[in-house]
């Protein structure tokens, strides 16, 4: 593997990678990662990387401009790596992300072409194309004596300062500016480092939490929240201390510096309470239509024994709870549980049993009618496939966020023989970049 440092290049480019690259091939039909293109431009570029089996490349000058190509939202694409796909018209998006999923049953999952292209659904829409995150993390990069924090730039490594962001819904925009500026102050004065910022905001419930991640040793907790509390009408002021290597990073304790200490969201009729380090899909309008999926898809009654593993703090528990008569909800994370256990406590919801510990070490002692899984990008351990594959169950809902550990346990499900796909819907909860959430719909063989 080596860096060429130059070689010129003219591409049609002709489709998008999973990943912020578009992919064109050589005359000699060699695969090249480009990065700046879109599919459909005519490029001339400069080869970056030549890995052996295929060349990386950066669009020098784009000669045709695909009909696809728009100009983006934020005068900061391009630098700012939050929206690798701002280049992409809307459509061009999602039949993208469509195609990757099915690119990936193919690949990985051995599927048959045809019935991969059967399976996967056009890529729903459910929410605006911006303003729809509830979430953003800002990184935070020391250099002498000055910080600077921000987003993590298209290069992987800068941090780009970004005065607002139009991933946050409108008013919300701005509060990356103010709590950047008032963070950065605190930095500079006090010699602090921060590992990264949270920030949660929700325009249903009003609720603003900043999370400032730091390493557990010495820190000005009071003048934190003053500063933050200065600068942001935050609802909550935490922080979440972590130990360890960068790579096996895990939480080593929380501190409510002000107000609440957790998070609030409205979803589907449910308030759902969530602390700093708890998962929570960052599109609340798109999750709304996970939910919708997987009910529809398992249709509960109230005879039903359910089944929700990698659970979080309830999405999907505190409607089938409703539904059914009686939920075996699995979490790994302690915070999360105790978040459900709250959720469901406050929600006057009695038929749901929270277990704390891994899906599979865990797997709860029951015969479900119908199951839940919507585990992490890894996807499902081996050993969880052969036990869901034992249940009783009509029906599994698999809510995926990686098409390629989707694909891959879809082949372990078939290998096991009791469970077959009905259906593939990617739903895009993260426009402006390549990500794409998926629901899987499974039915017994037999039923
Ligand atoms: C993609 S999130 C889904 C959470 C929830 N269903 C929701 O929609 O908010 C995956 C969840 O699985 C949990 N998790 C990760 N590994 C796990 C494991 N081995 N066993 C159980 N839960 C796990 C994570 O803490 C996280 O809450």
């Amino acid at each position: 593997m080596g860096v060429t440092g130059g070689k010129a290049l003219r591409l049609r480019v002709e489709r998008m990678a999973y990943g912020a690259d578009a992919i064109a091939r050589t005359d000699d039909g060699e695969t090249v990662f480009v990065s700046g293109g879109v599919p459909g431009d005519l490029v001339d570029a400069r080869v970056t990387q030549d890995a052996g089996t295929f060349l990386r490349a950066r669009v020098e000058s784009v000669l045709e401009p695909s009909p696809d190509r728009v100009r983006p939202a934020c005068p900061l694409a391009g630098a700012c790596g939050g929206c690798p796909w701002a280049s992409l018209s809307r459509p061009l998006q999602l039949s993208s992300k469509r195609a990757s999923v099915v690119d990936s049953l193919v690949r990985i999952g051995r599927f048959d072409p045809d019935e991969a292209e059967g399976l996967v659904a056009p890529c729903e829409a459910p929410s605006a194309p911006w303003g729809y995150r509830n979430k953003i993390e800002l990184a935070f990069a020391r250099n002498g004596r000055r910080s600077i924090i921000g987003m993590h730039g298209t290069d992987g490594t800068s941090v780009v300062k970004v005065p607002k962001c139009p991933l946050l819904s409108g008013k919300n925009q701005a509060l990356v500016k103010s709590v950047s500026g008032a963070l950065t102050y605190l930095a500079n004065s006090d010699r602090l480092s921060f590992e990264r910022i949270g920030l949660r905001v929700s325009e249903r419930t009003g609720d603003v939490e900043v999370a400032l991640w730091t390493r557990p040793e010495a820190f000005p907790r009071a003048r934190a929240a003053k500063i933050v509390g200065d600068a942001v009408k935050a609802t909550s002021v935490v922080r979440v201390m972590t130990k360890g290597a960068s790579k096996a990073r895990k939480i080593a304790g929380l501190e409510v510096l002000s107000g609440k200490g957790h998070w609030k969201e409205w979803i589907g009729g449910e308030t759902m309470r969530v602390s700093a380090p708890s998962f929570f899909q960052v599109n609340t309008t798109g999750a709304e239509r996970l939910q919708e999926l997987v009910l529809e898809g398992l249709s509960p009654t109230p005879d039903d024994e359910a089944m929700d593993l990698y659970c979080g703090a309830g999405t999907f528990t505190l409607p089938l709870a409703r539904r059914c008569g009686y939920v075996s909800a699995v979490e790994s994370y302690g915070p999360a549980v105790r978040d459900l256990r709250r959720n469901l406590e406050r929600a006057g919801i009695g038929n749901a049993d929270p277990i704390g510990g891994d899906a599979g070490l865990e797997f709860p002692d029951t015969d479900a009618d119908v199951i839940v899984v919507d585990p992490p990008r890894a996807g499902l351990a081996a050993d969880v496939v052969q036990k869901l594959s034992a249940q009783p169950a009509r029906a599994i809902a698999y809510v995926s966020c990686d098409p390629a550990t989707l694909a891959r346990d879809l082949a372990r499900f078939r290998a096991e023989g009791a469970f077959r796909p009905l259906s593939v819907t990617p739903v895009d909860l993260f426009p402006q970049t390549f990500h794409v959430e998926t629901v899987c719909l499974l039915s017994r063989k037999d039923k």
